[in-house]
This record gives C-alpha cells, structure tokens and sequence, in this order.
C-alpha cells in the first residue's frame, strides 16, 4: 500500500534513561518526534511494572507533544480520570483488559481524551468492529507486551491490513499505529500493510542520536 497519510513517530519512553525523564521528554521534542508514547504497566495484565500518573502529570509541563498514553492495566476504568487529569491526549485500552471496552471507550471520550484501543498478538482484529465507531485510534501490538527491545512479529501485518481495511471501510478517521520490535528493517512491513503512526522505543530512545534515528524511521516508512 502506498503511503497517502502522514506518517506519525511516537518515541515511546520505556527506553529513555529513567533517570532523567525530564530532559528526555524535551529533547525528543526537540528531534522531531510527533507524539511521545508512555507505556503504562501494572505488573498484573502485563509482567512488568513501569509507571502511572504521577509521572505522566510531572512530565506534562516538559513537552508540548501529544502524550499517547498505553495503558496495559487491569482493571482500567478506576484509573481512567486520573491519567486524563495527568495530561494524556490519547488513553489507550486494551480489549483484552476487561468484559467492558465499550464502557472504557465511552469513558474516554467523556473525560475530552481521544480514545484508543489495543490488541495482543492473539487477539483477532475482528474483535473491534462493534466499537469502530467509538475510536480515534486502534494499537497493533506487534510484540507480546510488557517489555521493549522484543522482535517485531510478521505474522501482525496480516492483521494490521485487516484492520486498515476496516477502518477505510467505517469511514471514521481512526489512526492505525503499531507497537513492538519497529526499527527502519521492520517499519517498512507496518507501513506497506497500512499502519500510519509507528511507535518505537529501543530504535528511538536506544540510539545516541534520536533526530537521525527518528528520520530513519520516516525514511523507512516512506520507502514502502
Ligand atoms: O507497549 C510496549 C511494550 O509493551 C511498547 O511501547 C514498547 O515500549 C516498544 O518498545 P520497542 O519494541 O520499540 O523497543
Ligand atoms: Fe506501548
């Protein structure tokens, strides 16, 4: 698929240097990320345990980038208001985290936040087509998650095509992004298959020089 959208870099935090979170946030700004991807983990849906609010509401004032906050927690609804109040622009959910998407869906948009929602790799896309109506944007997972630095898995870009397909479809103007393992070998297959945001963690925050790496990734999605 050619690429007609713009095509989004979300730098997730997950690979900054924790102890500086601050100065990371500024300077991916600085070297031309679009939004910044924060990874919520809670130790219980996924097995690790990152960060939650508070962070997120101490970081707002660093950056005026977007905050496209994926949020891998069970249950989620409790927490939902908090991360709005903290600055997240998007609230990602995912499908798997509960019986209730469409209540955790409805609950974004109440709180003024774009809504989104993810999928595990086990999960089929078929699984959204009651809530299209509903999200502003839909995360492919494309590695299990929980962790960074994991290998991207081909066997999402079916999925993610099935996905774009539906989305073109519905006619609402849901963005696709794509999460785990992307770097400029593998962006290109996330791309073709029609994804239009990519996040990366280790192939942004991992690299000395995050304006280059970031360009690569553009380069690598345009060239699909
Ligand atoms: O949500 C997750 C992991 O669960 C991701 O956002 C990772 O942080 C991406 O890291 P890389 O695979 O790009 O290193
Ligand atoms: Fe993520």
């Amino acid at each position: 698929m050619t690429q007609t959208m713009p095509l989004l870099i979300a730098p997730s935090l997950l690979s900054a240097d924790f102890a500086r979170l601050g100065e990371e946030v500024a300077a991916i700004e600085q070297a031309g990320a679009d939004w910044l991807h924060l990874d919520v983990m809670d130790g219980h849906f996924v097995p690790n345990i990152s960060f939650g609010p508070a962070v997120i509401a101490a970081l707002r004032p660093h950056t005026k980038l977007p905050f496209d906050v994926h949020l891998m927690i069970e249950p989620v609804d409790p927490y939902l208001e908090a991360f709005a109040k903290a600055g997240a622009d998007h609230i990602t959910v995912h499908a798997e985290a509960g019986p209730h998407l469409h209540r955790s869906l409805q609950a974004i948009r109440a709180l003024g936040v774009k809504a989104g929602v993810s999928l595990c790799p086990a999960t089929p896309p078929e699984m959204l087509s009651q809530v299209l109506d509903m999200v502003d944007l839909i995360l492919v997972m494309s590695v299990n998650p929980g962790f960074g630095g994991q290998k991207f898995l081909s066997s999402q870009t079916h999925k993610i095509r099935t996905l774009r397909q539906m989305i073109n479809d519905s006619g609402y103007p849901i963005k696709l992004a794509v999460d785990g393992g992307i770097d400029a070998e593998t962006a290109p297959q996330a791309v073709a298959a029609g994804a239009d945001v990519l996040i990366a963690g280790s192939a942004v925050y991992g690299k000395t020089d995050r304006a280059a790496a970031i360009r690569a990734l553009r380069t690598a999605g345009a060239a699909s």
